[in-house]
């Protein structure tokens, strides 16, 4: 297939471009490079662009022939999407609804997309299926939702077929240490673990130690990066015109942040400095997935089946990458 990947040379899109091109895939990536990196793919896949130059994009689908775009192009820190709601509606969602649009218009029909376990909010119940509610508490949450709904109308109206992935936790990086996960600012738990247990930052914190869960910190359901590519691959192969697909993408096993530094700890031989800090907003205290309907539905499975396995391929990354991509 002809596929475009926005957000290819990102973290998850990275690795997701990476599995497509070994499967046989023609893939155009499209990236602001804002928060993705050029060595992250292919130079010659790489078309350096912005979402809102909606005719730029409009030129690619068509010259490139495209028929099926993925897209993980998004701005993803969910404090910065309370504090500045505008910048997250306006990349999240306008620019998104901008691509949709164009992609009906050029008869694309097989659209895959980067959701998340962040729009069933603070769930009543784990695991957490796909027919949970969906009540986002913050406005990332909510951008993700409201595109999730944009899909299923166009999906009704006209012949076009899409899947929402909702990951978990994505972690981990590719199993020769080759690409990684590389933030800047980095927010995420398991790459801020390695850095203090490597001494590039002093120590990390946990985030509230007063959470209703058996050691009182936050519990997550963690996803090797290479088991959601597949899951994309799976998922353009199942699309068809009128497809509406949501699957969680987890293993259904949950970690506390207590659990997740002592296995680093173990992975590594290092002492993790730690602090005790207080909840950080929004952050709901336990997310873990049933994700049962991928399994069944497109026959999905985790190579990368325990936190442990996961670990031993970030160490490698964080080992071969102690400046990230090094920009
Ligand atoms: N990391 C996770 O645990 C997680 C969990 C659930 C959902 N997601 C979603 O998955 C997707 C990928 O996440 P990630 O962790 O790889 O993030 P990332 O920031 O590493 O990747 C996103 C990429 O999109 C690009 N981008 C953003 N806005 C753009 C625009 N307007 N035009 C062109 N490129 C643009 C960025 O430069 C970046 O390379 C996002 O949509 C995110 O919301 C991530
Ligand atoms: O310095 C830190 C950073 C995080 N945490 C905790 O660790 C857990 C995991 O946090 P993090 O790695 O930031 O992931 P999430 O907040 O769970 O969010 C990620 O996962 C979501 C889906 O779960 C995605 O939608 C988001 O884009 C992505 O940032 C949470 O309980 C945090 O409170 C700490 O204790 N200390």
């Amino acid at each position: 297939m002809r596929i475009l990947v926005t957000g290819g040379a990102g973290y998850i899109g990275s690795h997701t471009v990476r599995h497509l091109l070994a499967n046989g895939h023609e893939v155009t990536v499209f990236d602001s490079l804002e928060y993705g990196h050029r060595q992250a793919v292919p130079a010659e896949s790489l078309v350096v662009g912005n979402l809102r130059d909606i005719d730029h994009l409009d030129q690619l689908l068509v010259v490139n022939r495209i028929e099926a775009v993925v897209h993980f192009a998004a701005f993803a820190y969910v404090g910065e999407s309370v504090t500045n709601p505008a910048k997250y509606y306006t990349n999240n969602l306008i620019y998104s609804l901008q691509l949709l649009d164009r992609c009906r218009r050029n008869g694309i029909q097989k659209f895959v997309f980067s959701s998340t376990c962040a729009t069933y909010g603070v769930p009543d119940r784990v695991p957490i299926t796909e027919e949970a509610p969906q009540a986002p508490v913050n406005p990332y949450g909510h951008t993700k939702l409201a595109f999730e709904h944009a899909l299923s109308d166009y999906a009704s109206a006209y012949p076009f077929g899409f899947c929402a992935l909702r990951y978990f936790n994505a972690a981990g990086a590719a199993a020769d240490g080759s690409i990684g996960e590389d933030h800047t600012p980095e927010t995420h738990l398991i790459p801020l673990v390695f850095q203090a247990a490597t001494g590039k930052i002093p120590h990390v914190t946990v985030l509230g130690t007063d959470y209703p869960t058996p050691d009182g910190t936050c519990v997550r359901d963690y996803v090797h990066v290479d088991d959601l590519a597949t899951a994309h691959a799976l998922a353009l192969d199942k699309i068809a015109p009128g497809s509406k697909l949501a699957y969680n993408v987890g293993l259904g096993r949950g970690y506390s942040v207590r659990e997740v530094i002592a296995a680093v700890e173990a992975v590594t031989g290092l002492k993790v400095p730690v602090k005790e800090g207080p909840r950080r907003a929004g952050d709901p205290p336990v997310l873990v997935a049933n994700a049962d309907k991928i399994r069944r539905e497109l026959g999905w499975s985790a190579k990368y089946d325990s936190l442990r396995a996961i670990l031993d391929t970030a160490w490698r990354w964080h080992q071969s990458h102690p400046n990230g991509f090094g920009e």
